[in-house]
C-alpha cells in the first residue's frame, strides 16, 4: 500500500469515528503510556536492582501518601524490616538505613563529589521567594551563609545564649510550680513555650511572651500548624500536574495565613533593625553582613523564621520525649533523680559546666534521640554527576538519597532490643552497639548549626526540673510512640503530668 493511499485510509477512519472511539481510543494510548512506563520503573529503570514494594516504585503516589498520611516514619521502617539495609520506596528514591551510609550521603566525600539538598523537598517559601539557611540547595551560596551565621554559634555568643536560656528555664520551673499546684500540666505546652521564647529573642529581639502569658501565642500556633502544610506541599510537589494546581489545592485560609505570616516576619525583623543594642543574637550578627552579601528584608525574615522552626521545636520534642520515656522507666528516672540530686543542692549550681559532668542524664538525653529521633525522616539528597557509592553500592546520578533516621536508629543490626529505652547503651563500655549509628544533628557541611545550644538547653532543663520536683505520668494509656503523627517533624501528643515540688528555689 503507498504512503498516500494509507493517509487516505488513516484520515477517512479518523473523519468516520465518532466521540465515543475517540474517547476509547484515547484511554487506550494512556493506559499504554502507563503500563510501559511501569514495565520500564520496574524492571529497566537505572534503580531497578534496589528492591522495594512494585506498588511504590511505579509512581510517587505511594510517598505522598506516606508524607501526607502522618506515618511515613513507621511505613518507611517496615519496608527497611523487609527489604533490608536499603529500599527503593519511590520511582527515584532509595532510603538506607545502615549507618555506614551517614559519612556517603552527608560528609565531605574522599572522591569530592557533592551530594546537594534534594530542591523538591526544600523548596523555597512561595511568597516571598526568599533564600535561607536551611532550605538553600546550592554549596556555594550555603557556605557563604553558613560563615555568616557561624559567629553567631561561637563559644562565645553561647555565653551569651546560656544566660538567656538559664533566664528562660527558671521562668519554666516557676510555671510548672504555679500550675503544677492546681492540677496535671501538659509538659508539651511547657516545653513549646520555652524553647520557642528563647528563639524568639535570639531570631527577632524579643520573646513570644508564652510562658509569661501561660498560653500559646497564635504565631507559634502557626509555625506548628505549618508542619503538617509542609507536608502536604512536598507531596504535591512529587506528584506530575498538582503543582500547576497548588493556588487551587491550597486552602484559603492557609494560603492568607502565609501572606500575613511573612509580612508580620518582615515588620519584626525590621523592628529589631532599627534598635540600637549592644546584644549579640542572631540578627545581631546577619545585620553585620546585611549590606556586604546583598541581604534583602525577606532574606533576614526567612533566616529568623527558619531558625525559629529548625531550634525551637526541635528541641521542645526532646524535651517532651525525654520525660514521657523516664516517666515510663522507673529504674532509669529513679537513677537520674540520684546523680541529679546528689550533685546539685540548688537549681543556681546547674550550668553549662558543672552538667556536663553527669554522665547518666547525658546518657538518658543521647538514648531519647536515638529512640526518638527529633527528626524522624531522612534529609533527602540528590547524587551527583556520573553517581557515586554509597554504603558500598553504586547509585546511579540525579537519585534523590537519605538515611532515614527513625529506621537506622531502630535496626537490630545496630542497636540490641531498639524498642527499649536503655540509657546504659551510652554508658556501658562493654556494650556492642553501633552508637555512631545515631547522628540526630546530621553530619557534615549541613549538620545543624545549633547542635552545642541544644544541648545546653536540654541538659539545664532536665537537670532543674529533676531537681525541684517529682513528675508522675497522669495518662497511663499513652502511648507515645503510637500516639503520635509524623509530618516531616512530630506532631506530638499531650503529656499530662503530676507535679509533686520538692525544694524550693
Ligand atoms: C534537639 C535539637 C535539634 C536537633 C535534633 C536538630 C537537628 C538538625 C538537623 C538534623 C539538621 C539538618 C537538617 C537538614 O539537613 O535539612 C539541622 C540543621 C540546622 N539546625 Fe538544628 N537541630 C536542633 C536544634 C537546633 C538549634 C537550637 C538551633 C539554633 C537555632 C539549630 C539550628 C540549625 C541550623 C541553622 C541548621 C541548618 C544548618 C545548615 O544547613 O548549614 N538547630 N538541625
Amino acid at each position: 500500500m503507498s504512503p498516500t493511499v494509507q493517509r487516505s485510509y488513516l484520515s477517512r477512519a479518523i473523519e468516520q469515528a465518532d466521540l465515543g472511539t475517540c474517547v476509547r481510543a484515547f484511554l487506550g494510548l494512556c493506559a499504554l503510556y502507563v503500563i510501559g512506563s511501569a514495565v520500564y520503573t520496574i524492571y529497566f529503570h537505572p534503580l531497578a536492582r534496589y528492591p522495594g514494594p512494585k506498588r511504590a516504585v511505579v509512581s510517587n503516589i505511594f510517598y505522598s501518601k506516606a508524607i501526607v498520611g502522618g506515618d511515613s516514619a513507621k511505613i518507611v521502617k517496615s519496608l527497611h524490616d523487609k527489604y533490608g539495609d536499603v529500599v527503593r520506596w519511590g520511582p527515584n528514591e532509595l532510603s538506607f538505613a545502615c549507618a555506614e551510609a551517614w559519612r556517603d550521603i552527608y560528609d565531605r566525600r574522599k572522591d569530592g563529589k557533592v551530594l546537594v539538598k534534594d530542591p523538591l523537598f526544600y523548596r523555597t517559601d512561595d511568597t516571598v521567594r526568599a533564600k535561607q539557611i536551611v532550605s538553600i540547595s546550592d554549596p556555594e551560596e550555603h557556605a557563604q551563609m553558613r560563615k555568616m551565621m557561624s559567629h553567631a554559634f561561637s563559644s562565645r555568643a553561647l555565653l551569651e545564649q546560656e544566660e538567656l536560656i538559664q533566664h528562660y528555664a527558671d521562668d519554666l520551673m516557676g510555671a510548672i510550680r504555679e500550675r503544677g499546684a492546681q492540677g496535671p500540666i501538659n509538659l508539651v505546652e511547657f516545653f513549646n513555650w520555652t524553647t520557642f521564647d528563647v528563639l524568639g529573642e535570639l531570631a527577632f529581639g524579643e520573646p513570644f511572651g508564652s510562658l509569661k502569658n501561660r498560653k500559646t501565642d497564635p504565631w507559634i500556633a502557626i509555625i506548628l500548624d505549618s508542619i503538617k502544610f509542609n507536608a502536604w506541599d512536598v507531596a504535591i510537589w512529587k506528584l506530575p500536574i498538582l503543582p500547576r494546581l497548588q493556588y487551587w489545592l491550597t486552602p484559603a485560609k492557609v494560603r492568607e495565613g502565609g501572606i500575613k505570616h511573612a509580612y508580620e516576619s518582615k515588620d519584626k525583623i525590621l523592628k529589631r533593625a532599627a534598635k540600637k543594642t549592644d546584644r549579640k543574637d542572631f540578627v545581631s550578627y546577619i545585620l553585620a553582613k546585611r549590606d556586604e552579601l546583598h541581604i534583602t528584608d525577606w532574606e533576614m525574615a526567612a533566616h529568623s523564621n527558619a531558625l525559629i522552626v529548625a531550634g525551637s521545636e526541635t528541641s521542645a520534642t526532646v524535651l517532651s520525649g525525654l520525660h514521657y520515656y523516664l516517666l515510663n522507666n522507673q529504674y532509669a528516672y529513679q537513677k537520674l533523680k540520684e546523680e541529679v540530686r546528689g550533685r546539685f543542692n540548688s537549681v543556681e549550681e546547674v550550668d553549662a559546666k558543672s552538667i556536663e559532668r553527669l554522665p547518666y542524664l547525658t546518657a538518658c538525653i543521647e538514648e531519647t534521640f536515638r529512640i526518638y529521633p527529633p527528626i524522624p525522616i531522612a534529609m533527602p539528597r540528590v547524587t551527583p554527576k556520573g553517581g557515586c557509592e554509597i554504603a558500598g553500592k553504586y547509585v546511579p546520578e540525579g537519585t534523590t538519597v537519605g538515611v532515614h533516621m527513625w529506621s537506622v536508629t531502630h535496626n537490630p543490626r545496630h542497636f540490641a532490643d531498639p524498642d527499649a529505652f536503655r540509657p546504659e547503651r551510652w554508658t556501658d563500655p562493654d556494650c556492642t552497639d553501633n552508637l555512631d549509628a545515631s547522628k540526630p544533628f546530621l553530619v557534615g557541611p549541613r549538620m545543624c548549626m545549633g547542635i552545642n545550644m541544644a544541648w545546653i538547653e536540654v541538659r539545664i532543663i532536665l537537670a532543674k526540673i529533676t531537681l525541684l520536683y517529682d513528675l508522675e505520668l497522669y495518662d497511663k494509656n499513652l502511648d507515645w510512640n503510637r500516639d503520635q503523627c509524623c509530618y516531616t517533624l512530630w506532631q506530638k501528643p499531650d503529656l499530662f503530668v503530676k507535679v509533686t515540688p520538692r525544694i524550693s528555689f
